[in-house]
């Protein structure tokens, strides 16, 4: 007989999915907690709870700081949670205390051209740090910052432009017994 338990490559161990806007996080997220018969976050979900309000509204009415320090305070909490994958937002790797919450589990970076993800992004209300008059380059801007916070990860995934969510998500339990750490 076999049961989820006994087939999961991480040993409940949780995942959290690191990259820029739009890469897929909560897509991919979904799809692969459906593949490892994990519970499935998004923290800018949760930061909506918590708040009672969108994250544009965050942005607007309280500003950036005060929305980091609730993907803090929601990373804390979540990083208690086993067997659970977990979409992050962009910017969570920028503060280095989140990753004291990080490491509690597997760190993946999905990492996707830009050139893709401007085209996914086009257009995007939702997000606050693109409503410039450049989004396009705010989002280079924001990569070229980031890049080296999400090589800090414990699996980087090249997402191809042709993969869907399925593939990635199942790219990456392929990958998962090479890279996982002792929990
Ligand atoms: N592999 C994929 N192929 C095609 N489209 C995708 C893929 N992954 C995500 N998308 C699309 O790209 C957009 C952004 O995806 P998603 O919201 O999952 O990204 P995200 O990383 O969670 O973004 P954010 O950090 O801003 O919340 C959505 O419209 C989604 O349908
Ligand atoms: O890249 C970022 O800094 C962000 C990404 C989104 O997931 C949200 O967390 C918010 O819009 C900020």
């Amino acid at each position: 007989m076999t049961t989820a338990t006994l087939n999961d490559p991480l040993d409940g161990l949780s995942v959290f999915l690191v990259g820029m806007m739009g890469a897929g996080k909560t897509t991919v997220g979904r799809a692969l907690a459906a593949l490892l018969d994990y519970r499935f976050f998004d923290t800018d979900d949760l930061i909506e709870r918590v708040a009672g309000k969108s994250i544009p509204e965050i942005f607007a009415s309280d500003g950036e700081s005060v929305f980091r320090d609730l993907e803090t305070q929601v990373l804390e909490q979540v990083c208690a949670y086993t067997r659970s994958v977990i979409a992050t937002g962009g910017g969570c790797v920028m503060r280095t205390r989140n990753w004291s919450y990080l490491q509690q589990g597997l760190v993946l970076w999905l990492d996707v051209p830009a050139d893709v993800l401007r085209l996914r992004l086009r257009g995007d209300r939702g997000r606050p740090l693109l409503q410039t008059p450049d989004p396009d380059r705010a989002l280079g801007d924001l990569m070229e910052k980031r890049r080296s916070r999400y090589a800090l990860a414990d699996l980087h995934l090249s997402v191809r432009p042709e993969d869907s969510a399925k593939t990635v998500a199942r790219r990456i339990v392929a990958q998962i017994p090479s890279t996982r750490k002792q929990s």
